[in-house]
């Protein structure tokens, strides 16, 4: 298996030759493997060996044959157009094929400055690679669509950030890095060739589907995207998963989790929830999730105008009609997800307001929303001890669901809601803890104890087995929320 590059095509702004920081000047760094995703790594059968992994992962040596790019895009960050981003920190070092011939990107982050750094340095810190790593493997064995960190490398120098800290570089896998932003700045280059070539990069990698030409091509391809979105935010919302900063150079066109910087878990549940001190207007709370993707498709759709042979008029009217299915498919989705969370195996009009009720008692009561969904499905199991209890302010709620699924088959639903609420979950407490041990100790214990039960988050018999072994409740209230 070899290694390329696949965005060179798309023109010299888009996709700039540059040399990461540690092939420029290989004396003053050490880089070192610290983290290493043995999963992802067999998977996608990628042809590194862990013990010299880190010489190409920290940039140092290129991978063979091909020489490192960084890509240029723009992006609507909290609503504000901002036309000169790109990879600022971050060096695309390769491509590689899986078994079945699906192209994945090997992207290293933290690996210095770039054309596109605008007076940034380039460099990440030790805590949020960590935090990338622990929580892109918690997201994807929660099945949600994400990029993967194949791996973490120390780099031997320090970065400063409000005083210095240990440096880190990201080594992140993902089926692209084809963002609603890659399109933003070819449109506004002007750039037709790059962003025709952009898109039907896209359809061979995510949409062979489609075959229509012409003008029909662009609406199935927005219309492909928006159910790639509605998709992963439905997953989002399922596990509780707040992004922090959907902004459109943050979407991907293939529908994966990127950007692991503000995110945070949904603990007590509330739609209007925001954990990143950067959202100050609660524009990506919880609940705005849906509205922020469409608002993004939006932004795509209005890239790919130029595309069009027809007049812009006609145009745009097609365009509002995929946009407007977005919505539909959004709550069909949806409420297939509450019915999947709730064991309904059909949806009754008598069901809006079983889960409308449940929802206000979460909020009123300020419940877990994940401790509670597990106690549902954990009422099903047979288990000789259970750690998820129904609290007392869902008791009469309860009565009426009982009354609801009796009528289906036990183990049936048990099995359906087991697969659809987490028992584990990345908690934010968790995870902060988990770095400030890096930080202060070089202390990677919780990390080897936590890990194994973030990779298996449905798996709620081996959970209760690690609850009855706690020792404190103070450890499981701040690590498991209950
Ligand atoms: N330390 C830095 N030096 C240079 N550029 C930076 C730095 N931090 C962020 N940027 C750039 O600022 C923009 C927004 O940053 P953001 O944190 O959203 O992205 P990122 O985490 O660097 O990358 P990605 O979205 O690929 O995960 C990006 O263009 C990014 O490259």
């Amino acid at each position: 298996m070899s290694f390329y590059q696949r965005y060179s095509g798309l023109g010299n702004k888009f996709c700039v030759s540059d040399t990461p920081m540690m092939a420029r000047d290989n004396q003053s760094f050490k880089p070192e493997l610290l983290l290493w995703n043995e999963r992802v790594s067999t998977e996608l059968a990628i042809p590194l060996e862990k013990p010299s992994a880190h010489s190409y992962l920290s940039g140092q040596l290129p991978l063979p044959g091909v020489d490192a790019v960084a890509l240029a895009y723009s992006g609507h960050q909290f609503g504000h157009f901002n036309p000169t981003l790109g990879d600022g920190r971050a060096h695309l070092i390769g491509c590689f094929d899986d078994a079945q011939g699906q192209p994945y990107d090997l992207q290293i982050k933290g690996s210095g400055a770039t054309p596109f750094s605008r007076g940034g340095d380039g460099l990440c810190a030790l805590g949020p690679a960590v935090r990338e790593f622990v929580m892109s493997q918690a997201l994807s064995a929660l099945n949600v669509p994400t990029t993967e960190c194949l791996a973490v490398v120390t780099t031997g120098q320090q970065v400063y950030r409000n005083g210095a800290l240990p440096g880190a570089i990201i080594c992140r896998v993902a089926s692209s890095h084809i963002r609603v932003g890659s399109f933003q700045f070819l449109a506004l280059h002007e750039d037709l060739a790059g962003l025709k070539s952009l898109m039907e990069l896209a359809i061979k990698r995510y949409f062979t589907e489609i075959k229509e030409q012409g003008d029909e091509r662009i609406v199935a391809f927005l219309k492909a995207v928006c159910k790639k979105q509605v998709t992963l935010i439905v997953h989002w919302l399922r596990v509780g998963f707040i992004h922090g900063v959907m902004n459109t150079d943050n979407t991907l066109v293939g529908g994966e989790t990127i950007d692991y910087g503000p995110c945070a878990m949904l603990e007590a549940f509330d739609f209007e929830m925001v954990y990143s001190s950067i959202d100050k207007h609660g524009r990506y709370a919880f609940g705005q999730q849906p509205n922020i993707a469409s608002w993004n498709c939006a932004r795509l759709a209005e890239s790919l105008l130029p595309l069009f042979s027809v007049e812009q008029s006609k145009a745009v009217a097609m365009f509002s009609e995929v946009l407007a299915e977005f919505s539909k498919d959004f709550n069909l989705a949806y409420q297939n997800m509450w019915a999947q969370k709730l064991g309904l195996l059909d949806w009754r009009d008598t069901d809006a307001a079983l889960l409308s009720e449940l929802l206000t008692l979460l909020n009123s009561e300020h419940l877990d929303y994940t401790n509670t969904f597990a106690a549902l499905s954990n009422s099903l199991l047979e288990l000789p001890y259970s750690c998820f209890v129904i609290p007392d302010a869902l008791q009469s709620w309860y009565q009426k669901w009982q009354t609801r699924v009796a009528e289906y088959d036990r183990e049936h639903i048990a099995q359906l809601m087991c697969s659809m609420n987490p028992a584990i979950i990345p908690r934010n407490a968790l995870v902060e803890q988990i770095i400030s041990d890096y930080y202060q100790h070089n202390d990677s214990s919780l990390l080897k104890e936590w890990l194994p039960l973030l990779q298996h988050p449905y798996r709620y018999q081996e959970y209760e087995h690690r609850y009855l072994a706690a020792t404190t409740d103070a450890y499981y209230k701040t690590f498991c929320g209950t």
